[in-house]
């Protein structure tokens, strides 16, 4: 085992400052840090050519929203029973609004490879990606919890696994090679980092990339001292399953009302779910155009709305709205895609390619089908 005191990282570049995390392997992964001179965020990964790229986004010289002050927050952090600490409401949310925005602290590629004496247990290249952080984040990434016991894993590997989100290195929709298994990236953030899970969560976390920030949108209406919650788990798998996961990858037995209702409602509310996943596979994944009805559309949207599971619906919609022009319903379609539009905007803002993608389809056959109608 390496001891914490041997450092093996070298400064291959100062201005932006990227470090390779082990000088014995040449393709070790390096970390950069940014925006140049503050070094709030760390990257890591071990290709250079993306590391590159990410410097020089503009959005470095734009300042971080999460620098805004305290009281302009509509929420407060503070314990939640059972939960350890947790995000709820200071005033009225309403369903759509943005509740909170900021970059990562650290952000990095899930399959990375590094030194086998580097581990989880002794920590060593986790802590040397934050050694050259500002003061400011290094503070914010120690205050997290880790919910892994401490005589198997190192504190930081173990906040970084307790606390991580999916976050997006490219444009997706506009990068024809990005290969979502290769390219996935987890990042963790001061407050995001912060909110805690229900199978039906008041909130949706979402990464816009144009402004390299986490997201949160209130997905319905949220009171005063509600608590502000999101998914860590597929929505649209049984309570058994999802219960399971989060036992496995984080640590807790959930208790949300969704999961600790009648056995009766339980059933429903999964077989609502088992239909619900049933019917988005088949329209994301056969082949093109899908055998699926405007009935069994119409269904899935109920069920969507039954558990309140807003991301879902607007799936359903987009998806729906491709189908039905297949159909020839070209009205119904440009509602449905319309009303995805909305239900995108609603849980992830401009910053959603569905939005954008929806917007130029209004544009283009919005005006086609009203020259139609006159
Ligand atoms: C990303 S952290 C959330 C913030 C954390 N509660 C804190 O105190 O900083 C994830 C951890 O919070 C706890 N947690 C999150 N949601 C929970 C829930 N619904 N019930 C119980 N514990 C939960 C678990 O320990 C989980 O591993």
């Amino acid at each position: 085992m390496l001891p914490h005191s041997k450092d093996t990282t070298h400064i291959v570049s100062a201005n932006p400052l990227v470090a390779i995390s082990d000088t014995r392997y040449e393709d070790a992964p390096c970390f950069l840090y940014l925006p140049v001179g503050r070094a709030d965020t760390v990257v890591v990964d071990y290709r250079r050519d993306i590391l590159s790229k990410v410097a020089e986004w503009p959005i470095w010289s734009l300042p971080d929203d999460s620098l805004a002050s305290l009281d302009k927050r509509p929420y407060n952090i503070e314990v939640v029973p059972d939960k350890g600490k947790g995000m709820v409401a200071r005033r009225e949310i309403r369903a759509g609004e943005l509740i909170w925005s900021e970059r990562p602290i650290y952000a990095a590629r899930r399959t990375l490879t590094c030194a086998a004496d580097q581990t989880d247990t002794n920590g060593v290249f986790y802590r040397a990606a934050l050694q050259r952080l500002s003061p400011r984040s290094k503070e914010a990434f120690f205050a997290l919890a880790s919910a892994y016991p401490p005589a198997e894993f190192d504190i930081v590997p173990g906040i970084l696994n307790t606390n991580c989100l999916e976050i997006c290195m490219s444009d997706a929709e506009s990068d024809e090679h990005h290969d979502p298994a290769e390219d996935s990236y987890a990042g963790l953030f001061p407050t995001l980092s912060r909110v805690n899970h229900s199978c039906t969560p008041s909130a949706n976390y979402f990464f816009a990339f144009p402004t390299f920030s986490g997201q949160l949108w209130a997905a319905h209406d949220i009171a005063v001292g509600e608590e502000i919650t999101i998914t860590y788990t597929p929505l649209t798998a049984p309570r058994i399953e999802r219960r399971a996961f989060l036992a496995r990858t984080r640590f807790f037995v959930c208790a949300c009302p969704a999961c600790i209702v009648p056995p009766r409602q339980a059933e429903a509310s999964d077989a609502r779910r088992i239909g619900m996943c049933a019917l988005l596979e088949r329209l994301q994944h056969t082949r093109f155009p899908p055998c699926v009805s405007q009935e069994e559309l119409e269904q899935a949207l109920e069920w969507t709305e039954d558990e309140k599971m807003m991301v879902e619906r607007a799936k359903v919609l987009l998806y729906g709205s491709q189908v039905l022009t297949v159909y020839g319903e070209l009205r119904t379609a440009m509602d449905w895609a319309m009303r995805a539009r909305d239900a995108f905007r609603m849980v992830e803002g401009e910053g959603s390619c569905n939005v954008r993608r929806l917007d130029d389809a209004d544009r283009v056959h919005g005006s086609d089908l009203l020259k139609e109608q006159e």
